[in-house]
């Protein structure tokens, strides 16, 4: 659709934007990404005749950009850019209206029936009709962006030019404005050329993506482009990782600060405190962990400062867990529990450095209790620094661990909960497994405080 050949251009004889090849096709949402200054503006200057082409090529559905006419391009191009210029004193509705102008017939070019269907859509799903009759002057940066969009939509255009669509919006009208542009795209068949700063909402909405840095592209693709930590992290200047969006199967990015707060990191054994009581124990960590759970509260993969092995005759609800939460004056997103229905004098609390990694681990069994379904809840709590993918190979050592621990004593365990936290002290280990030291002290802590817990159980019993 827009077919753009070995371009350059800029604002004076040295060009700003140096050679560069793109392709965006019909109805197809492509992003143009790139730190401030390099060139994405002039680019889009370049496409509507704003500035001069210094060599090479911009065409549209096969035609030179230089042999339309104003008319014809209008028709074809709509623009939203950051420069809002409105002189005059224009109502909502008016400038909107303006939209229509290229497809308007006549000399008085009055606005006919139709003209009038199209502005009151774009005005109510660009949510603007309420405030219609404001003057535009006197609207938020918000709302104006909005009621410029309707313009642009108004004319309605083959082709939508945007520069920062969103960078005035509110999260809410962020989505509800990229939602409907997407529905554009799907509908209508709209092509959408998008500059965008914020490369986590760029990630969800965009099909594909050029990185642009000192007026040259890095790479067009996919969104796998947001995948590549290095390049971005290069262009960018920010330490950045890239994760799974929970729910949709796109990347997103986060930032990492270079000022970091001073941490107070007190040695691990004075950086927690155990309290017991008739029906919890609560482990309360002065510092957040790293933490990879199964538990009822406090699951996948998290950062929590509260631990608790809760005593309850049944499974409750999640009114009943968060009026316990409320009771107990927990915060319930930063808490980790786990149910016994046994009493809780049974738990076993061990301390110890292993493989040099000071440790803490407290594990609940109810193998060989009366009633109960024979499990292990058990929480491990390290010194240590594990990325992610540590993390889950500390899990299934922890869980072959204590297997290992429960056949030796001829038991078989259903339903167990198993957390692993660590104070993300020291080094970063990017792996842990039974050759190495971290996975080694993982084994040999779970392995015998398995055997403790039920062993205690038993005697018990
Ligand atoms: N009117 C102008 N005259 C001369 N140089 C300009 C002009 N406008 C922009 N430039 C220069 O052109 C380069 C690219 O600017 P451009 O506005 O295209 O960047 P951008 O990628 O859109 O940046 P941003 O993300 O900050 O909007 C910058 O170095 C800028 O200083």
């Amino acid at each position: 659709m827009i077919h753009i050949q070995n371009l350059v251009g800029g604002y004076s004889k040295t060009p700003i934007i140096k050679g560069i090849d793109l392709e965006i096709n019909k109805s197809e949402f492509f992003a143009l990404l790139g730190p401030n200054g390099s060139g994405k503006t002039t680019i889009f200057k370049l496409i509507t005749g704003q500035l001069p082409i210094i060599s090479g090529s911009i065409s549209i559905a096969g035609k030179e950009i230089s042999s339309f006419s104003k008319l014809e391009k209008a028709k074809k191009i709509a623009v939203l850019t950051q420069e809002v210029q409105v002189s005059f004193d224009y109502t909502v509705e008016e400038i909107v209206s303006l939209g229509r102008y290229p497809h308007q017939k006549g000399i008085l070019k009055n606005l006919s029936k139709h003209d009038l269907e199209v502005i009151e859509e774009v005005m109510e799903i660009t949510k603007v009709s309420e405030f219609r009759k404001k003057q535009f002057r006197t609207i938020s940066g918000g709302e104006k962006q909005r009621v410029l969009l309707a313009k642009a939509l108004a004319q309605e255009p083959e082709i939508l030019l945007l520069d920062e669509p969103t960078n005035h919006l509110d999260i809410k009208h962020t989505f509800q404005i990229l939602d409907l542009l997407k529905t554009h795209q799907h509908v209508k068949g709209l092509t959408i050329f998008s500059i965008l700063h914020d490369l986590n909402v760029a990630s969800l909405y965009a099909d594909r993506f050029a990185l642009l840095n000192n007026g040259s592209l890095l790479e067009v693709g996919d969104v796998n482009l947001l995948r590549n930590e290095e390049q971005l992290q290069h262009v960018y200047q920010v330490q950045v990782n890239a994760q799974s969006h929970p729910t949709v199967p796109k990347p997103q990015l986060l930032m990492t600060p270079k000022f970091v707060e001073e941490a107070k990191s007190p040695s691990f054994v004075n950086g927690y405190e155990i309290k017991q009581q008739h029906d919890f124990v609560h482990v309360h960590f002065e510092q957040p962990l790293r933490t990879i759970s199964n538990g009822i509260v406090g699951d996948g993969i998290q950062w929590l400062q509260h631990f608790c092995q809760v005593h309850a005759a049944y499974n409750p609800s999640n009114e009943e867990l968060l009026q316990w939460f409320e009771q107990k004056d927990l915060p319930s997103k930063q808490t980790s529990v786990m149910m016994t229905t046994q009493r809780l004098e049974n738990i076993v609390v061990v301390e110890r450095q292993v493989e040099g990694i000071q440790m803490m681990i407290m594990a609940m069994s109810e193998v060989g209790m009366k009633g109960a379904k024979g499990k292990v809840n058990m929480m491990l709590f390290m010194d240590a620094h594990f990325s992610d993918g540590a993390l889950v190979n500390g899990y299934m050592i922890a869980t072959e661990a204590k297997m290992k621990a429960l056949q030796e004593l001829n038991i078989a365990t259903s339903s167990d909960s198993l957390l692993l936290g660590l104070t993300q002290n020291g080094e970063v280990q990017s792996s842990a497994s039974l050759e190495n030291r971290v996975g080694k002290a993982i084994h040999d802590m779970v392995y015998s405080a398995t055997k403790e817990a039920v062993q205690k159980n038993l005697q018990l019993v």
